[in-house]
């Protein structure tokens, strides 16, 4: 037991570095974004991330980090592209479920995720609003994939501006779950729109059965 528990430890520590690694990891990717350091400069910088790509490349997961409960009894996904905090390419966005319904994100994003000058690109918000709108069918108890997605474009996404995304389940009928999401900016004008369907597979209709497939 008390072996468990010290392996348990490790791991959360782990996890905790890893997390604090990712956040290096991503402003690394901004820092490259906007860089304008000299030829030589970036080779020497180039020659030392290769080194320690390596460095960490000398022990591998075979998946990224899964669905999981965490030891306080939440549920994560430490290797999501979109929330994990341990992987540099989620933003990350942090969700959180307010007591009316739904699901609530506020964040910012970074000259890292532009399309158009001065944009966010519509893909990245796109990716952001899938998961807001897949946040809430969940928050609803009817986990579910994405089976179609409408994004209404309505107004330009600045980067380095916080904004608000929200989402919220409109209807049910068997295992089918439309709902809707908006960014916003912090007025409440609404930027991009969302609707989505998601479908419960048969397998998850009972969330303790609920795994990669
Ligand atoms: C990723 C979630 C992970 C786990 C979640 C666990 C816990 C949740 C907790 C927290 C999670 C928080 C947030 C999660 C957020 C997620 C956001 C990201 C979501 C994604 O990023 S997800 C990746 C992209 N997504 C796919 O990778 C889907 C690939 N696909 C399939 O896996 C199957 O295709 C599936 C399962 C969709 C259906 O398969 P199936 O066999 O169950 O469906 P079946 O044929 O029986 O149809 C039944 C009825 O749905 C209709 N129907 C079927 N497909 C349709 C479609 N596409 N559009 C419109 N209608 C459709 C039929 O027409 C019929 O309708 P009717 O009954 O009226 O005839």
């Amino acid at each position: 037991m008390t072996t468990d528990l010290a392996a348990a430890h490790d791991e959360e520590a782990q996890l905790s570095a890893l997390e604090v690694l990712a956040q290096q990891a991503r402003e690394l990717v901004d820092a490259v974004v906007l860089t304008d350091v000299d030829v030589a400069e970036l080779a020497a910088v180039t020659g030392e991330l290769a080194a320690l790509t390596e460095r960490l490349r000398a022990v591998r997961r075979e998946t990224p980090l899964p669905h999981e409960f965490a030891p306080d009894g939440t549920f994560r996904h430490l290797g999501n592209a979109v929330t994990g905090a341990c992987n540099p390419h989620a933003l990350p966005l942090r969700p959180e479920r307010p007591p009316t319904g739904g699901t609530r994100a506020e964040l910012t994003f970074r000259p890292t995720h532009e399309g158009p000058p001065g944009t966010v690109h519509g893909g990245v918000t796109a990716m952001i609003l899938d998961h807001v709108l897949g946040d809430a069918v969940a928050a609803s108890g009817r986990p579910g994939m994405t089976g179609t997605l409408t994004i209404r474009y309505r107004g330009r996404i600045p980067y380095s501006e916080p904004v608000v995304a929200t989402g919220m389940v409109t209807r049910v009928e068997g295992r089918k779950t439309w709902a809707d999401a908006v960014i916003a900016d912090r007025e409440g004008t609404p930027l991009v729109e969302a609707t989505g369907l998601f479908i419960t597979p048969r397998g998850w209709l009972d969330p303790a059965n609920i795994r990669p497939q």
